[in-house]
């Protein structure tokens, strides 16, 4: 069943009329990881926050973006609080602005499940605790004492995902997640990214220029230029029998950073 159906979604400025998104359509099926690879400025992020309907006034938004048979471009501003979050989840590149630095990560996870679980304040506590376990984190009871200045971009991005793994959403819109931490901790949070999509069967629409990620998690991929996708297919069909050159540049100049990321991996 698909979980997700993008059609012909356009996206203008309306200042300058300049297009960003330039008719595209994709679908996921469940339980499945799309990538979408493409150059900075290419469109990946606007896309993304396209189908979370958070787009400012300055963008003018056509199209359908159907999640679980209803149109999210049509949803009132309070149903879609409703389903992000819990329904859909989304991982950001720079997991420090995804928390308060005023807040211990206990109060911001505690708040979090409470918004969106009928829970008791204990019961978010345990599951507080639980999600990080899942994330096979160490010192958990010092972890939820602290403030987010205090701990790594690679720690506060595998709790980001531990969060999503309690709210058990169907879809998780993953931009760049690993763009700010390093090679060794990416190949941690790549491997957190399988335990989510296996542990609460979410789908994963996973943003990234770095095909060598890609490679590993998505089953398939779409590939973005200048606001258009170029070529899709499934991972392997991508990599191993592409047809747009820009594909191709984007292959071509990824196969060292993709050498790099296995090496770590393996
Ligand atoms: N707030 C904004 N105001 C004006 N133009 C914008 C805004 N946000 C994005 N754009 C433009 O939209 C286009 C697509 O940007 P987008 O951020 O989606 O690209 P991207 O592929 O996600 O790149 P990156 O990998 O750098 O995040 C770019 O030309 C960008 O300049």
């Amino acid at each position: 069943m698909k979980i997700l159906e993008v059609k012909n979604l356009e996206i203008k400025l309306r200042e300058s009329n300049k297009e960003i998104i330039k008719n595209i359509s994709f679908s996921m099926e469940e339980n499945t990881c799309l990538g979408i690879l493409g150059e900075s400025g290419s469109g990946k992020s606007v896309t993304c926050k396209s189908i979370l309907n958070i787009l400012n006034k300055n963008f003018d938004v056509k199209g359908k973006i159907i999640f679980n048979g209803k149109n999210l471009l049509e949803c009132k501003e309070e149903e879609m609080r409703k389903i992000r979050g819990k329904e859909i989840c989304m991982i950001l590149q720079n997991p420090m602005t995804s928390f308060d630095p005023l807040y211990t990560i206990e109060n911001q996870m505690i708040e979090t499940f409470l918004e969106h679980k009928n829970f008791s304040q204990q019961e978010a506590v345990n599951l507080a605790k639980e999600s990080l376990e899942k994330m096979r984190l160490k010192d958990i009871d010092s972890i939820l004492k602290k403030y987010p200045h205090e701990l790594s971009g690679g720690m506060l991005q595998r709790i980001m995902i531990a969060i999503a793994i309690a709210l058990k959403p169907k879809l998780i819109i993953a931009d760049e997640p690993t763009t700010a931490i390093d090679s060794l901790n990416q190949k941690d949070i790549i491997e957190e990214f399988k335990i989510l999509k296996n542990e609460i069967n979410a789908s994963i629409l996973f943003v990234t220029h770095d095909l060598g990620i890609l490679s590993y998690l998505a089953d398939n991929l779409i590939v973005m230029q200048n606001g258009k996708i170029v070529e899709r297919g499934t991972t392997s069909e991508i990599i191993n029998n592409y047809k747009h050159e820009h594909t191709n540049f984007l292959i071509e100049t990824r196969r060292a950073l993709m050498k790099k990321f296995k090496e770590v991996a393996d």
